[in-house]
């Protein structure tokens, strides 16, 4: 064996952030780039995460739609999704965690893959096993994040499940407590709940969502509270017993039940518990310490998604603790891509797009909860911590394209304007089916829209997108 190669760009890790920087870094182009993965080619978010915590939760909506619509709803003989089809439904969207069409796509974009850990070796070199690995242009992190789980007692011993047992879950629990209050917490309360789980949340705050506006915290845990998840706020664990717990495996239950004790006094016995607290960057056993990096945290990186002091290091998505969202990671790396390749050629990198401006206030999320939320930008509370002079537009979705998914719509929608510059910062909706809404918002603050301008962008009739003229009518 060749135990040295080399090639223009090393990327390490082959999430979806990972296979975008190497494809932009190289596109076009003769230069040579590998992607390293110690597991599997598309990441998390492939197998693990986005696709099949959508795929667990597309049919419960759907239903939900259908149910909502007179004509359509005395079709439906039962409130939950066919448990076998939905995990057969899931099995078939994560490819049951065959990633050979991820390397078909990367080799056929010119990217070779080869399979292990990495380990940085000092500058622009890895090790890969035996194999050194040199860079000759940049050396590209894109490890992702991995979930955390905090030091409650006995939490750690009880060999709890975490995102990527609630997302590939193969024992559907009787009894389930979730950890946390965040986006895995609501979507998994979501979908387990349609899988026929009886599901309590151990929350720490005093909300869900807490980055969200209040008002999608409020319409959240309303309509998990419908659906008969007792949510608990403001409390945490005390202890967790769990006698008989034991590794089964990705989406088995691990062992016997667990009676956990909250801060409160109060006890709970329940068949599984779910940790959603939170994600930490992948630096652990990195070799990072080999270039001067600290073996843990967020790899700190400016807008060119360049390590400070190393210009042939970049880190791209979860890892960078920028924004944890694939849809913000695809895009550093496309930035980042894009720099490796100008640097390359010796061009110019002062142009705004290789400058990855919009992780600062322009990231948009959409959290598939019932009811689904969709956001972009800065809330109200946020603008103001930034000193920004704010006016706030609000409206109850209440047009005919709402009315026309079913007459008990409800749904809510909030603008955040810089009072001063007269445009959008920041836009949440609140809804079934408002995810769509969202990516206006982003072209309107991105693009820096003036609101006299805006309001002459007229939506169809009827839509739901009509809540825009609800809005936008309160600015005059
Ligand atoms: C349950 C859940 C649902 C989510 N849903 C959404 C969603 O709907 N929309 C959204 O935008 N975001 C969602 N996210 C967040 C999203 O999954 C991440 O932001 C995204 O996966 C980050 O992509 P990445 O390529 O940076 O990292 P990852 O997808 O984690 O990929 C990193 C890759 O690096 C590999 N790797 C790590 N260390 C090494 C090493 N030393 N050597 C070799 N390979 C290594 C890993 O095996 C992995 O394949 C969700 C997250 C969770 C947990
Ligand atoms: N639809 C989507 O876009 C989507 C879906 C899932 C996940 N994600 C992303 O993945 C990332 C990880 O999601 P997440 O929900 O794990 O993180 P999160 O940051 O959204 O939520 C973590 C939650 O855990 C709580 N928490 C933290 N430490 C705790 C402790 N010691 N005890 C009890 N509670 C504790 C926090 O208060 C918070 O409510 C996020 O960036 C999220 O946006 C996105």
């Amino acid at each position: 064996m060749n135990d040295q190669v080399s090639y223009d760009v090393v990327v390490i890790g082959g999430g979806p952030v990972g296979e975008n920087a190497a494809d932009y870094a190289i596109r076009g182009s003769d230069r040579t780039a590998v992607i390293v993965e110690h597991e599997l080619v598309g990441g998390e978010c492939s197998y693990w995460a986005c696709m099949p915590s959508k795929a667990l939760l597309g049919p419960g909506a759907a239903l939900e739609a259908v149910r909502a619509l007179p004509g359509a709803a005395e079709r439906v003989t039962d409130a939950r999704p066919d448990r076998d089809a939905l995990l057969a439904w899931r099995n078939t969207v994560t490819s049951s965690r065959d990633d050979s069409s991820q390397v078909e796509w990367a080799t056929g974009a010119g990217i070779d893959v080869l399979r292990g850990h990495v380990r940085l070796d000092g500058p622009r070199q890895v090790r890969v096993g035996e194999q050194l690995v040199h860079a000759r242009q940049a050396v590209v992190i894109a490890t992702g994040s991995v979930a955390t789980i905090p030091p409650n007692p006995g939490l750690r011993e009880a060999l709890p499940w975490t995102s990527r047992d609630a997302t590939n879950i193969v024992d559907v629990p009787g009894s389930l407590l979730i950890v946390g209050g965040g986006v895995v917490a609501c979507e998994a309360a979501t979908w387990l709940c349609d899988l026929g789980a009886t599901v309590t949340m151990a929350v720490r705050g005093d909300r869900l969502l807490p980055k969200t506006e209040p008002f999608v915290s409020e319409r959240v845990a309303a309509g998990l509270a419908e659906r008969g998840v007792d949510t608990r706020f403001s409390t945490t664990l005390s202890s967790v017993d769990r006698p008989d717990a034991a590794d089964t495996g990705y989406g088995r239950i691990h062992g016997g039940s667990a009676r956990v004790v909250f801060d409160d006094g109060a006890e709970l016995t329940v068949d599984e518990i779910l940790v959603a607290a939170g994600r930490s960057p992948a630096t652990a056993d990195l070799g990072l310490s080999s270039i001067g990096l600290e073996d843990k945290g967020p790899i700190g990186v400016d807008d060119q998604l360049t390590v400070p002091d190393h210009p042939w290091l970049y880190a791209v998505g979860d890892v960078n603790g920028r924004v944890a969202l694939t849809h913000m990671g695809k895009y550093q790396a496309r930035v980042a891509g894009k720099v490796i390749a100008a640097r390359a050629g010796n061009g110019d990198i002062d142009d705004a797009r290789y400058f990855a401006s919009s992780d600062h206030d322009a990231v948009p999320q959409v959290v598939f909860t019932r009811p689904e939320m969709a956001a972009v930008g800065l809330t109200e509370a946020q603008a103001r911590d930034r000193g920004l002079e704010v006016r706030v537009l609000e409206s109850d979705i209440s047009v005919a394209g709402s009315y026309l998914l079913g007459p008990d719509y409800s749904g809510h929608a909030k603008l955040v304007v810089d009072d001063a510059r007269g445009v959008l910062l920041g836009a949440t909706f609140v809804g079934a089916q408002t995810g769509e809404l969202v990516h206006s918002a982003t072209v309107a603050i991105v693009g820096q829209v003036p609101l006299d301008r805006l309001w002459h962008a007229v939506p169809s009739y009827p839509t739901v997108s009509e809540v825009w003229l609800r809005l936008l009518d309160q600015a005059h």
